[in-house]
């Protein structure tokens, strides 16, 4: 691979990179460098959760060392249940991630209060408390906070913490879903203060929940199609979800965009003859064009996507 291949690797299917620039660098020389995700162990493991755990594997691919953070203070302060919970839930998280696909001997996987409860670590985080402000702190909790209206101190530390977290696991690539941009920003703004180096940041699109709107798919909230459901799951899943005609705010078309198309080569949807016949699509750009003119009715979408959801999962399924 030359440095335009990985580099076109490192970003595929990202909604942004800041830089663009940084994001170039990393791809000259990948060799040594560390990219990370991480993750509140509380509930299951879910699709969602997979389209950053893809791009590790990608930014494996390309050559960088991959961190996993398996964040039990943090979901603790973010009120995701009691401590001994969290961590059981931990456990289960990483035996997920390797079954679906991250290989475990290159793959670090760390449990946050195995550093975060060291002296320099905290003090760390006390240097970074007296220079960033209180506002900047709630706000870059915005999309992050379970309780949003009445923080407690405990959702100010959060973000904090997860500067701090890039700068001791020395990461260069900090890598999320979309959401995760405030506090990487405020990470970029703030780690200089305290003598560390801005880390590159890599945000995923996020995949909306079932249910539509603006909530996305989550493991706390609504019913997530989770990495260890049945056929028979996925299927009342996908076939309740809401899929309006078009693509827009569509969480069916986005599981065929970010999920199905990068991994099979063509979708086929089955449909009697009296309905036209079956339809192949070999890229997303193909069938969204038939959802948004009505060609493709969305209950063909949904029922085709059962399938192909379930041979997304049948493999790490049976692992786990
Ligand atoms: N629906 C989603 N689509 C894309 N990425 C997601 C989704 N949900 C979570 N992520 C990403 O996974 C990482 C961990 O998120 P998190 O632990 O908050 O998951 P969660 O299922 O939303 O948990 P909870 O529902 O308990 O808040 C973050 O980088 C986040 O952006
Ligand atoms: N903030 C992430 C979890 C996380 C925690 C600490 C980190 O260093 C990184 C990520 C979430 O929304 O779930």
């Amino acid at each position: 691979m030359n440095a335009q291949e990985r580099y076109e690797l490192i970003t595929r299917n990202a909604e942004e990179v800041v830089t663009d620039e940084e994001a170039h660098e990393i791809a000259d020389d990948p060799q040594g460098k560390r990219a990370y995700v991480g993750y509140e162990p509380s509930g299951v493991l879910h699709i969602g959760h997979m389209l950053t755990a893809n791009k590790l594997i990608d930014l494996q691919d390309a050559g960088m060392e991959v961190v996993v953070l398996l964040a039990d203070v943090h979901a603790y302060l973010n009120g995701k249940g009691s401590f001994d919970g969290i961590q059981e839930t931990a456990e289960r998280m990483r035996e997920g991630f390797v079954a679906f696909g991250l290989d475990e001997d290159r793959t670090e996987f760390v449990l946050g209060s195995e550093f975060q409860l060291d002296d320099d670590y905290t003090l760390d985080v006390q240097s970074l408390a007296v220079r960033v402000t209180l506002n900047r702190a709630r706000r870059s909790m915005s999309e992050v906070a379970r309780e949003e209206e009445n923080p407690n101190v405990g959702q100010i530390w959060y973000p904090l913490m997860q500067a701090v977290d890039i700068a001791r696991l020395d990461i260069d690539l900090a890598v999320g879903g979309i959401d995760q941009r405030k506090i990487h920003m405020l990470a970029r703004d703030h780690l200089p203060d305290i003598g560390y180096e801005a880390p590159t940041a890599l945000h995923t699109p996020i995949l909306t929940s079932l249910e539509g709107g603006d909530d996305k798919m989550s493991s706390s909230e609504g019913d997530p199609v989770a990495m260890d459901d049945s056929r028979e799951d996925i299927r009342d899943k996908i076939l309740d979800a809401y899929c309006p005609p078009g693509t827009d705010g569509n969480p069916v078309a986005e599981i065929y965009r970010y999920h199905i198309f990068p991994r099979f080569e063509k979708v086929v949807v089955e449909r009697p003859e009296k309905y036209g016949g079956d339809l192949e699509y070999m890229s997303y750009e193909g069938l969204a064009n038939d959802l948004d003119s009505g060609e493709l009715h969305p209950q063909d979408a949904k029922e085709a996507l059962v399938g192909y959801v379930d041979g997304l999962v049948e493999e790490g399924r049976e692992k786990i």
